[in-house]
């Protein structure tokens, strides 16, 4: 037998493109009683890069900064100081138009589910596509098979308010993922679910990345993390302080970036009004209304479907340890268009 050429996956990853890049990156949110001001850094200056098609834990105590971090990746607000570069466009020279676009590449599950309550789950899920001008014929049997995924297909028709907090959970998630993003982040996205829900949940997402999408999950449960094999991203008190297992950024990159002049806070150029540092741009709390809040949806969920995708693989088998019985069996394939791509985009050498 001839020698074996190993390669790490990581430096692989590497090699095909950044996903996210964070460089030098702080966060302080404005104390309004201090006239903006902020009382402490709630982020301190991170660097790191995740490559395309990784799979990423983010795991640190409560008051970490987890959260935060991911709605900086979710580019729904900006740094006080560093860079922050997502699908290849770093924010500070990103004008405040092309945000939404770029949003509509990532997907986002949050700890609020941000579900529309006027809209069945079915029309949650479907909300993205049909923003994204997907026909409805077309839409109709991805949603549905979505739903198969997340263990709702007999509560198509419910409203959120007739669902219990896991199965809102569950349609969040399925809007995050129907519309196959580049990127996704979800922040402790089992926390409402049982053990079989979340084990389900681990899956789809597995599967989102071995189709090529980024993936970084927020949770506390090391059981968890234990079950998906991806790198480990630890913070505390706002610092990363374990990376795990390989070092995010190149150490070239980070001698770089400390030779270069950082952005000061607030001097991003967006167009029109300039935002607060720790500026948000996001989904109100209060959704209830229609036309105002379907626009902003539009922005915060939805994403290009451009593509012809390939189904779901009908062989995907991930073994952890779940008995057959306690999962529907993924759907049949179908010969027909679906939402899934049948190779990884851009080359993604992800690992996983
Ligand atoms: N909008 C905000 N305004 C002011 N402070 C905030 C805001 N959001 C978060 N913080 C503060 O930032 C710090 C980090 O919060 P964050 O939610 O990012 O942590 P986390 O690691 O996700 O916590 P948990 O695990 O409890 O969800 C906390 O001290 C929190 O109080």
């Amino acid at each position: 037998m001839g020698p074996t050429l190993v390669l790490s996956l990581p430096a692989l990853s590497w090699h095909v493109g950044a996903m996210v890049r964070f460089t030098r990156v702080g966060l302080r949110y404005p104390d309004p009683t201090r006239g903006g001001a902020g009382e402490r850094e709630t982020l301190r200056d991170l660097s790191f890069t995740l490559p395309q098609g990784s799979f990423t834990w983010l795991t640190g105590p409560s008051g970490a900064g987890k959260t935060s971090l991911l709605r900086l990746m979710q580019l729904a607000m900006r740094p006080t100081r560093g860079e922050v570069e997502v699908l290849g466009a770093p924010l500070s020279r990103a004008k405040r138009s092309d945000l939404p676009k770029l949003r509509r590449r990532i997907g986002a599950v949050f700890q609020e589910f941000r579900l529309l309550p006027y809209l069945t789950a079915f029309d949650n899920v479907a909300l993205p596509l049909r923003l994204a001008g997907r026909a409805e014929a077309s839409l109709r049997p991805d949603v549905a098979e979505m739903l198969r995924w997340v263990g709702l297909e007999d509560r198509a028709d419910a409203l959120p308010q007739q669902l219990s907090g896991g199965e809102q959970q569950r349609v969040a998630i399925a809007r995050a993922v129907v519309t196959r993003p580049a990127l996704l982040v979800a922040d402790e996205p089992t926390g409402n679910l049982d053990a079989v829900q979340a084990r389900r949940l681990l899956l789809l997402l597995a599967e989102m990345n071995r189709l090529g999408a980024t993936v970084v999950v927020a949770t506390h449960s090391q059981e968890l993390i234990a079950q998906h094999p991806g790198h480990v991203m630890r913070l505390e008190g706002g610092r990363m302080v374990a990376l795990d297992p390989w070092p995010y950024a190149p150490v070239e990159e980070l001698l770089a970036a400390e030779a270069a002049p950082l952005a000061p806070a607030g001097a991003i150029d967006l167009e029109s009004p300039e935002p607060e540092a720790g500026w948000v741009e996001e989904v109100p709390e209060d959704e209830t209304s229609g036309e105002a809040s379907d626009e902003i949806l539009s922005d915060a969920v939805s994403a290009s479907v451009d593509e012809a995708p390939a189904p779901l693989s009908p062989d995907f088998t991930p073994d952890l340890g779940i008995p057959a019985e306690e999962l529907a069996p993924p759907p049949p394939p179908r010969p027909r268009r679906s939402i899934w791509p049948s190779a990884r985009p851009e080359a993604g050498g992800g690992h996983g």
